[in-house]
């Protein structure tokens, strides 16, 4: 089966074409085509629109007249009702589009894609893939607010967690090269991205995770503040701030962009290199909270065997990730300083740590598409 994957992350757009046998399941197929426009938001691609409009035109090249038989979207956001992949209808789309203003940097532009898709090719079944159901596992203790049940009754207002389909992947990966199965792994994966989450893994399941109703909290991410005081906000609605504006300050103009004037990361670390002081902040703020999740997370799961590192900046930023492992010092980590700067730019994981290392950190390079395809793959046998 011909499937197609498209994954809208907050500052790209990936796509991807792989055929699937039913004989060799777990493998994500064989890719035919790929491809992923980045940098989206910045001068030369404004929105997920127009980076649509560029997918399309790959795709119709390396498409040619090749026949699909499924599409996959990941969708980042499945609230209180979709805990594992689902059949897209009219009904769906619809239900998924109330979720955007909870993901307002990803269930949009996805929705634009199911829409796109189903334009283009009506006949074809599309599954959903959400960031959100790996972290069905979450304890009530940590997926609860400590505020009034009544906002979890009515709203739905509580943690779901993100990175859900990503985390699964490379947890996978790396209990494989750890030579434990994937039942008896426990340990801290972080995906670092545009948007960056830490999840603690317990028995391979997701035990405590950073981002919580939205994907705005924890971490330091790109363009999104991560954790701040809540009374921030009560003191800016205050100042008259409307909800569209927190919205805009939060997810688009915070993070590693509000202190080193970029959001990314490879511009960031040759500012830092260069001298450049904001950077070498944002670089300082990013890596410190980074580590005191690690830490936090090390002890959610029970003693973690290994933290593991993906997504963009995870498996490419050797100067974020030397960084972030001096801190872990205090955990008895020791890096490899060699083996961190040979590590990225491939599909190949490494260990970056040193021997002598109380646990492993690993870098496994993250393939949400292939994850996608399997399971979309596998909606549509079952239908
Ligand atoms: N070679 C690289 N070196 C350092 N950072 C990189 C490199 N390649 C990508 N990144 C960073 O990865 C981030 C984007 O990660 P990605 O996982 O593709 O994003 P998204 O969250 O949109 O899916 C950006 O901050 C980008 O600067
Ligand atoms: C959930 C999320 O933030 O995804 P991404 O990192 O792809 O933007
Ligand atoms: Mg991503």
């Amino acid at each position: 089966m011909l499937v197609l994957v498209l994954n809208s992350g907050s500052s790209s757009l990936k796509y991807s074409v792989r055929r699937l046998d039913s004989g060799n399941p777990g493998t994500g197929g064989q890719e035919i085509a790929r491809g992923a426009i980045e940098r989206i938001g910045e001068d030369e691609v404004a929105d997920h629109t127009v980076a649509l409009e560029l997918v399309a035109e790959e795709l119709a090249g390396s498409l040619g007249n090749r026949q699909l038989g499924a599409v996959g979207h990941r969708v980042v956001h499945g609230g209180g009702r979709f805990t594992g992949p689902v059949l897209i209808d009219i009904e769906i789309t619809r239900a998924l589009e109330l979720l955007n203003p909870l993901a307002p940097l990803h269930n949009p532009p996805a929705v634009l894609c199911i829409r796109a898709a189903t334009r283009a090719w009506p006949n074809v079944p599309q599954v959903a893939v959400f960031d959100t159901s790996f972290h069905r596992t979450l304890p009530e203790h940590t997926w609860r607010y400590a505020l009034p049940d009544g906002l979890y009754r009515r709203h739905g207002i509580r943690r779901y967690g993100f990175h859900g389909i990503s985390v699964e992947y490379v947890g996978r990966r790396a209990a494989g090269l750890l030579g434990v199965p994937w039942a008896n792994f426990d340990g801290v994966i972080a995906h670092l991205g545009n948007g960056a989450s830490a999840t603690a893994v317990r028995g391979g399941r997701s035990v405590d995770t950073s981002m919580g109703f939205t994907p705005l909290e924890g971490l330091m991410m790109g363009t999104r503040s991560g954790d701040v005081d809540p009374g921030v906000l009560v003191f800016l609605l205050r100042q008259g701030y409307s909800a569209d504006e927190l919205d805009n300050l939060l997810n688009r103009d915070s993070g590693l962009k509000a202190v080193a004037g970029h959001n990314d990361m490879r511009a960031i670390t040759d500012a830092a290199a260069a001298g450049d002081e904001e950077a070498e902040l944002a670089l300082e703020m990013a890596a410190h909270r980074l580590a005191r999740y690690i830490g936090g997370y090390h002890v959610a799961c029970g003693g973690a065997k290994a933290v593991v590192l993906t997504g963009g900046i995870g498996e490419n930023s050797a100067p974020f990730r030397a960084k972030v492992l001096g801190k872990l010092e205090p955990l008895g980590i020791r890096a490899d300083p060699d083996a961190n700067e040979a590590a990225g730019g491939t599909e190949e994981a490494r260990s970056v740590s040193a021997p002598d290392s109380a646990i492993p950190v690993l870098v496994v390079p993250t393939d949400e598409q292939a994850a996608i395809a399997e399971a979309t793959a596998a909606v549509v046998r079952a239908r």
